[in-house]
């Protein structure tokens, strides 16, 4: 993973670098970035991107995953769909790929392709941060933050290729995980027609204030109950992010067995999702159980991780799914066509390619537009 996210990589970099590039990827996905400037290009993007569906078959396993993409690029360089987002998207597949894989350096293993995909993928970014620096012109976007901090002397300088190593971790952190969390909601929303039903009202609601083309705004995020426990209970049960990585920085006691400085440790979440003490009847997608107690602010919830490390990409990512999710239910009713499988482990993914594919029936939108 060093080698192909890079050495700059924020979740391999310790001490002040870590604190250096987490303070720059915060700068970017943060509370004020999120209300004044990534609201509402999510918003936007989400809007047009699940428009025209109706009518159709529908493979949302691609649509989601280009959707993760899409919405990405479009926050960090305003790149909307076309060759370059194409090119994008291929190295990028490649890239994933290497970084679950053993570091054989062998032409055709998917660790040599990976790291080739890396080497492409920094190509395509030098090439972008050099003619912006000879155009001059100012964008609204991340690569333009990125390239302006330090100017004004209020944090230090970020250097080109730290910026490279920082998008490539913005791509590759948001893509996966948030293209499976709204594919597999879809899929249990499908399974579960009052999760469905209580999901659409919550959405509805928030609707039925607006004009047509007014865009879900900070607010109506913040009055949202039932969504997060629907993304929560998801990313419970079709888990993404399987554990998290620590080193031990002094000799840990634990239960009597001291785990020694410098060892490296592997938190399986995973297990802790599973867990029948935690979650009764845990096999059941039951989004209600986060409404119960707060659950969120259990210890136990690992769902971003903890900590120092954990992910500064929640509230972005969790936006939106929101997003997706509002106008996916408030614009269609659906129906899954035939049964498709999902593997959930070590990836959760619809394999061969036989994606899950929902037959879009009957447009739900002049409906609340009347409302
Ligand atoms: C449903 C969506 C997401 C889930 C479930 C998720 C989950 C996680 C988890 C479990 C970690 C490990 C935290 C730890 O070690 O304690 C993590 C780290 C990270 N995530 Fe996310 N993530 C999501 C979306 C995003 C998005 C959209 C971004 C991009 C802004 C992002 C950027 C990152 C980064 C950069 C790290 C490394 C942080 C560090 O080491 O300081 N994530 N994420």
């Amino acid at each position: 993973m060093l080698d192909i996210l890079g050495r700059n990589n924020i979740a391999a970099v310790h001490g002040p670098l870590h604190r250096h590039m987490r303070g720059a990827m915060l700068g970017l996905v943060g509370p004020v970035a999120r209300r004044q400037s990534l609201l509402p290009k999510i918003d936007a993007f989400m809007r047009s991107h699940t428009s025209g569906w109706a009518g159709s078959v529908v493979d949302v396993q691609a649509k989601t995953k280009e959707m993760a993409l899409l919405s990405t690029l479009r926050q960090i360089a305003g790149i909307t769909a076309g060759p370059l987002s194409d090119a994008l998207k291929a190295e990028l597949y490649t890239l994933v790929l290497g970084t679950i894989s053993l570091p054989i350096n062998l032409p055709g293993t998917s660790y040599y392709q990976g790291f080739q995909a890396r080497k492409k993928l920094v190509s395509i970014l030098e090439q972008m941060i050099t003619e912006r620096r000879s155009s001059g012109d100012a964008h609204d976007d991340m690569l333009d933050v990125l390239l302006r901090s330090g100017d004004d002397g209020t944090r230090d300088k970020i250097s080109d290729e730290q910026i490279i190593d920082l998008l490539i971790a913005l791509i590759y952190s948001g893509y996966e995980t948030m293209s499976t969390t709204s594919m597999m909601a879809v899929k249990y929303l499908s399974e579960h027609p009052l999760a469905l039903e209580e999901l659409r009202r919550e959405h509805l609601d928030i609707r039925k204030g607006k004009s047509p083309d007014e865009a879900i705004n900070y607010d109506d995020f913040k009055s949202m109950a039932f969504t997060p426990a629907v993304i929560f209970e998801t990313l419970r049960l079709a888990t993404v992010v399987n554990g998290l990585l620590r080193k031990t920085t002094k000799d840990v006691e634990m239960n009597g067995h001291v785990i020694p400085k410098g060892w490296r440790i592997y938190v399986y979440t995973r297990e802790i999702n599973y867990d029948p003490f935690m979650y009764p009847d845990l096999m059941t997608f039951n989004p209600w159980r986060w409404l119960e107690k707060n659950m969120e602010l259990h210890p136990h919830f690992m769902l971003f991780g903890g900590g120092g490390r954990m992910c500064p990409g929640k509230e972005v990512g969790t936006v939106e799914i929101t997003t997706f999710l509002h106008y996916f239910v408030t614009r269609y009713r659906w129906e899954e066509e035939g049964k498709n499988t999902i593997l959930k482990f070590p990836r959760v993914e619809a394999p061969n390619g036989c994606i899950s594919e929902f037959k879009i029936t009957e447009l739900l939108q002049q409906t609340f537009c009347r409302v």
